[in-house]
């Protein structure tokens, strides 16, 4: 598969307007997430792994009890592509249907 492009700087800004709980840190984005419980930030974190597989793109997860910090970067790219945003309304729908 050809490395996505880097996005410029007006499409993150464009793509970060459709994604609220995602914040830019340099060549990231990354959200917190709180789940209802432990065993509820993991069927998250299972579920965001199905997808990342299918995607063969992959998040930073940092899990500390009910609270996840998730951070995205195409690391091949160097930065930040469409990739990122994709995976990052995936794991939206994730924290939606399991958190
Ligand atoms: C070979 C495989 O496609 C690469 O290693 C993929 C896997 N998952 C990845 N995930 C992320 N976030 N960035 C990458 O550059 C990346 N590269």
């Amino acid at each position: 598969m050809p490395a996505a492009p880097r996005l410029t700087e007006p499409e993150i800004a464009l793509r970060l307007t459709a994604l609220p709980d995602w914040t830019r840190d340099g060549d990231s984005i990354r959200r917190t997430a709180e789940a209802a419980d432990f065993p509820a930030a993991i069927r998250v974190v299972v579920a965001v792994a199905e997808q990342a597989e299918a995607m063969d793109h992959h998040p930073d997860i940092d899990i500390r009890w009910r609270t996840l910090h998730f951070t995205l970067s195409t690391h091949s790219a160097g930065g930040l592509t469409a990739l990122d945003f994709d995976l990052a309304a995936r794991i939206d729908q994730a924290v939606t249907a399991h958190g």
